[in-house]
């Protein structure tokens, strides 16, 4: 059996236990639950202990010599982050995109134009099970390399069933093959496919009448998504396909107000979704919906800079008391980075949450969105050993110094993974 671990004398331990139950809102998503002096105790993958270092010497007084142990002192430690909305199985790459809209080219109009989802969809269907496992590995080590510990992933670039079922198995075998959690979600309503262009309705209902009943038999997802907006699903089309996902024990998820508002954080509230994605254009109106429903509010403030469009207002959220979690978004379009430090930056500087909000929306709160939060986001007592030492002294050095990688080691289920 392998030794305990022990990481003591850590100088912040930022535990994110706090007294309120569920997602974190208004003033508790400022509550780190700090310990100064903080340790914690870790055997067979699980937290066994946690405290400060004093009180984690005297429970341990007898088992001090077996043991492998860290001395933190001078650094920050944190749960390991978790990205609660990633694109990240996808074949091939569009920097070209990237060249046309700097050009004056706006997301849609390449999408209109076959590029965007199509073109990855194009890339994705042509590719090997194998090819998109290769791919991905790699941009998976990149998540853990940042801190990152559990993703959620969807699939969406298939568009038809065999490749949105190919997706949704390599998110599967990734679980076998990579020490990163993956949460699989069907998003088969991503984008309408160029094949049904016209034919929008004959679309939603194959996607309802032949891609579920196969999602649910093989076990393939737990959530479901939908991109609301205008020249893709209408809220009417989203609905439908949300219900549909409910009827087969899916949790709807919605790509909402991203470009247009559509009401889609409205519909979000309606259908009862755990989260509601994007939120650049939503109104003061669909951030109530989403308070007075405790539907998590997913912000995603790196896709904002890279679209070069205004940050979703986090801050007026979380005043109106929505829970909000943060994420990449990571995907080849509109966001292809695996960095949530530079989220969490982000999340300060373009939506004004302050350093400890970023940090819950980053590790609880977004375990919350994929429903997790009872096995890790937070660093207690038999939860999953799931910790990030970072190279800093404290949370608010984490968010200040921008744009760098501060991660020093993550243990994953109490292995180290990650030693820079
Ligand atoms: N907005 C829709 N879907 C993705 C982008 C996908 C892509 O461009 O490939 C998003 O969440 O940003
Ligand atoms: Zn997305």
């Amino acid at each position: 059996m392998k030794r305990p671990l022990w990481i003591k004398h850590i100088n912040q331990l930022a535990t994110l236990k706090s007294s309120q139950l569920g997602p974190r809102t208004k003033a508790s998503m400022s509550d780190l639950g700090i310990i100064k002096d903080g340790s914690i105790w870790i055997e067979d993958g699980l937290i066994q202990a946690v405290g400060t270092t004093d009180e984690l010497k005297q429970l341990y007084r007898n088992n001090q010599h077996n043991v492998d142990i860290i001395d933190a002192t001078d650094h920050l430690v944190t749960p390991g982050l978790v990205d609660p909305h990633t694109h990240v199985v996808y074949g091939g790459s569009r920097e070209k995109e990237f060249e046309l809209r700097l050009n004056g080219a706006s997301y849609m109009d390449i999408m209109s134009a076959g590029g965007g989802i199509h073109a990855t969809t194009k890339m994705t269907r042509e590719a090997t099970e194998e090819d998109l496992i290769e791919q991905t590995i790699k941009r998976l080590d990149s998540f853990l390399e940042h801190g990152v510990t559990t993703i959620e992933a969807k699939s969406g670039y298939g568009l038809n069933l065999e490749t949105e079922r190919k997706q949704l198995n390599v998110i599967k075998k990734l679980q076998q093959l990579h020490p990163i959690d993956l949460v699989p979600t069907f998003m088969g309503a991503h984008a309408v496919p160029a094949e049904y262009k016209g034919k929008e309705d004959h679309y939603a209902n194959l996607l309802i009448n032949e891609m579920l009943p196969i999602i649910e038999n093989e076990n393939l997802a737990e959530f479901i998504d939908v991109f609301c907006e205008k020249d893709v699903f209408t809220v009417e089309q989203s609905k439908n396909i949300l219900e549909a996902g409910k009827r087969f024990n899916l949790i709807p998820k919605i790509h909402a107000d991203e470009i247009v508002c559509l009401g889609g954080a409205e519909l979000a509230a309606e259908v009862e979704a755990i989260s509601a994605e994007h939120l650049l254009k939503t109104t003061e109106q669909g951030m109530k919906a989403l308070a007075i429903t405790g539907t998590i509010g997913c912000l995603l403030p790196a896709t904002a800079l890279y679209l070069r469009e205004e940050a979703a207002n986090g801050r007026k959220m979380i005043d109106e008391g929505v829970a909000v979690a943060i994420s990449t978004d990571c995907n080849p379009g509109s966001s292809p980075t695996t960095s949530m430090p530079l989220v969490m930056n982000l999340a300060c500087l373009t939506m004004k949450l302050t350093p400890a909000e970023a940090l819950t929306a980053a590790t609880y709160n977004a375990a919350c969105a994929i429903k997790r939060e009872h096995m890790v986001g937070s660093i207690e007592k038999g939860k999953q050993a799931d910790i990030v030492l970072w190279n800093v002294k404290n949370y608010q050095e984490l968010q200040y110094r921008f744009g760098v990688n501060h991660v020093k080691t993550v243990w994953k289920k109490g292995i180290k993974v990650v030693n820079r």
